[in-house]
């Protein structure tokens, strides 16, 4: 059999050749044109619309030239651009003010707490107000104000309101004050004012929490005494010695526990006086034992409790060895409590620390019961 090798027939075969390869080429490029998407980085801004403070996800897709299981990348706007400051380091003090011209544009306004958190000293509440502070829906004033439990209550409400930090009207406002706790008459006054607030405290093992109040003390009364004329402490109802021992256990080898140090770790007493004045439902109760070794569990739980985004993920936290605690890993790097959170403690003899043990045991068990939860330290 031999092929069909005329000229005509030569001339036919390109032809056909020609039109099939350009049918080809004309039906991938339609393809593309029709389908309206090109295999390259595609960006859009989405907003977040609850509960609208602006925070802003940036989703980054990449659609594969199929279009199915597009990879979708966010992330996070490291400043917070529709809040009223920007983020910086725990060390800088967390919060930087805008201008007044992006003040006015978020509508930036003082405005009293939703939220306060109550206590209690030496617990974790630095920590926590730190960690809380970057949450995109909360505006956390980083100063005391100490408002409700000072000479400042005389000033009026507007006076507090003016020592509060700036918040849209979407964000959340919180105030931290640990020595909200043990003064009688402030829930009451607290009720007065803010009759619907919701109230946090975080509670860590007492014994632990009386050696870090010593250590606290003993630095702040270091201090006080490099001016001889103020060497003293402010609140009379503290005593300080060399030691911790020497401090709470009396001559007669009794514990005193009307120190301070001691005092302030009978955590029943002081909720159940809250509890008079507010729902149950209007209080968290944290434990800041657990908080110290591993905080997430208790920043989603402030989530839930306050009702704002579902902002945490684990990998904003890592822990740091060389500081011995958690420190946040997001929205900026390496970001650790300063230098006076997380001092080592004393040594404490067997006999103080079971005498200790002892006398909050059954405060402890107390404190369970109003707050339906076990702590593990309360035994
Ligand atoms: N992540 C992290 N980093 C550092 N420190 C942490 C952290 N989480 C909890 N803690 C514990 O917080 C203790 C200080 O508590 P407060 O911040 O409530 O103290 S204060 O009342 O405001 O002075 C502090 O007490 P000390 O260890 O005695 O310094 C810590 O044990």
């Amino acid at each position: 059999m031999t092929g069909d090798t005329s000229p005509y027939s030569r001339w036919r075969k390109r032809v056909i050749l020609i039109t099939v390869v350009s049918l080809l080429l004309a039906f991938s490029l339609g393809m593309l044109e029709g389908s309206g998407t090109h295999p390259r980085r595609k960006s859009h801004i989405k907003t977040w619309s609850r509960p609208g403070a602006g925070y802003q996800l940036e989703v980054d897709k990449t659609i594969p030239p199929n279009g199915d299981n597009a990879i979708t990348h966010a992330r996070e706007d490291f400043n917070c651009d529709k809040c009223c400051y920007r983020y910086t380091t725990i060390e800088n003090g967390i919060l930087e003010i805008r201008s007044k011209s992006e003040l006015q544009e978020r509508v930036c306004k003082k405005r009293l707490p939703d939220v306060i958190i109550f206590g209690m000293k030496k617990c974790g509440t630095t920590s926590l107000k730190n960690f809380l502070s970057y949450h995109p829906d909360i505006a956390f004033t980083q100063n005391e104000l100490t408002f409700f439990s000072s000479s400042d209550r005389t000033k009026g409400v507007e006076f507090y309101r003016s020592e509060m930090v700036y918040s849209t009207p979407d964000q959340i406002s919180i105030e931290k004050t640990p020595d909200y706790c043990h003064y009688p008459q402030v829930p009451r006054a607290i009720k007065a004012v803010l009759p619907n607030v919701k109230l946090i405290i975080i509670m860590r093992d007492p014994v632990e929490r009386a050696i870090s109040d010593f250590v606290h003390m003993q630095v702040s009364l270091a201090k006080k005494c490099k001016k001889k004329s103020a060497c003293r402490l402010d609140d009379p109802a503290y005593y300080i010695a060399d030691t911790f021992e020497d401090s709470i256990i009396d001559s007669n080898g009794d514990l005193n526990f009307s120190n301070l140090l001691v005092a302030k770790g009978v955590y029943v007493t002081y909720i159940r006086r809250y509890r008079k004045y507010f729902k149950p439902e209007q209080v968290l109760a944290l434990d800041g034992e657990t908080f110290i070794k591993n905080p997430y569990p208790a920043v989603k739980l402030v989530e839930q409790f306050l009702g704002i985004r579902d902002y945490f993920t684990r990998d904003h936290f890592y822990y740091d060895v060389q500081k011995g605690f958690f420190c946040l890993n997001k929205p900026i790097p390496n970001n650790c409590m300063k230098e006076s959170k997380g001092r080592p403690h004393p040594e404490v003899n067997d006999e103080t620390l079971r005498k200790l043990r002892d006398y909050y045991r059954p405060y402890n068990k107390a404190l369970n019961k109003l707050m339906k939860v076990d702590f593990h330290w309360s035994s």
